[in-house]
């Protein structure tokens, strides 16, 4: 499994954010996107889940589930913790897993054990602190089986054990034939990962 992207350009609101972006990521690797600020790391993340449309280019995910699309093979995971406040916390998974097609009691209670939110599973979302909000963001990624995680600075409001848990998941999901492409300002944890550094002129 391969994905690859080719002459990928965006533009927001009128303004040329990238061009000209070249890169593969195969089964089992993980590719870290750097730049400063404004760079276009989230742009670019959100491009290949198909959440923006690209100016110019091609994505393509070879060698996956041939009638699936490739929103449909990713998890997208944004700067916002998608968290209904009035739901509890296994009501936010499930719906989530009802929403990815993959509905799944063992598999969500399994994935909040993972993230350490078992025991907060009958409290209402509302109440999460930051943290506890991004790790039900990434219950997602174990409760629904997907191929490639787009993670957009996954390791914000995490503390170190959090941290550490997470990195683990990523060396799981890699060591299984997963991808992930992280945007991220620091280090999260995976042993030299490729990186692809934005806004730098040759
Ligand atoms: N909806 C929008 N309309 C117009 N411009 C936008 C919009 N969203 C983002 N931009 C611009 O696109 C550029 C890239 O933004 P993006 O969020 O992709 O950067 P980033 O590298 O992820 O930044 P950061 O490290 O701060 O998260 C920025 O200059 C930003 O102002």
């Amino acid at each position: 499994m391969q994905l690859l992207c080719e002459s990928l350009a965006c533009e927001r609101g009128g303004r040329r954010v990238f061009a000209d972006m070249n890169f593969t990521v195969s089964a089992g690797e993980a590719l870290v996107v750097t730049g400063r600020n404004g760079a276009g790391k989230s742009s670019l993340l959100r491009v290949i889940a198909g959440l923006l449309r690209a100016a110019e280019g091609k994505i393509e995910l070879t060698g996956g589930i041939e009638e699936s699309s490739l929103p449909e093979q990713a998890h997208y995971l944004g700067h916002l913790d998608a968290a209904k406040p009035s739901l509890t916390v296994r009501e936010n998974l499930t719906f989530w897993t009802n929403f990815l097609g993959a509905p799944d009691e063992a598999a969500t209670d399994a994935a909040l054990d993972a993230v350490e939110l078992g025991s907060l599973a009958d409290l209402p979302a509302a109440y999460l602190s930051a943290g506890q909000k991004r790790r039900l963001s990434i219950a997602r990624l174990l409760a629904v089986k997907r191929p490639l995680w787009l993670l957009d600075e996954p390791t914000s409001a995490l503390d170190a054990p959090s941290q550490g848990r997470l990195a683990q998941f990523m060396r799981e999901h890699l060591a299984g034939g997963g991808m992930i492409v992280a945007a991220t300002h620091g280090p999260i944890g995976l042993d030299a990962p490729r990186e692809l550094k934005m806004g730098v002129t040759a």
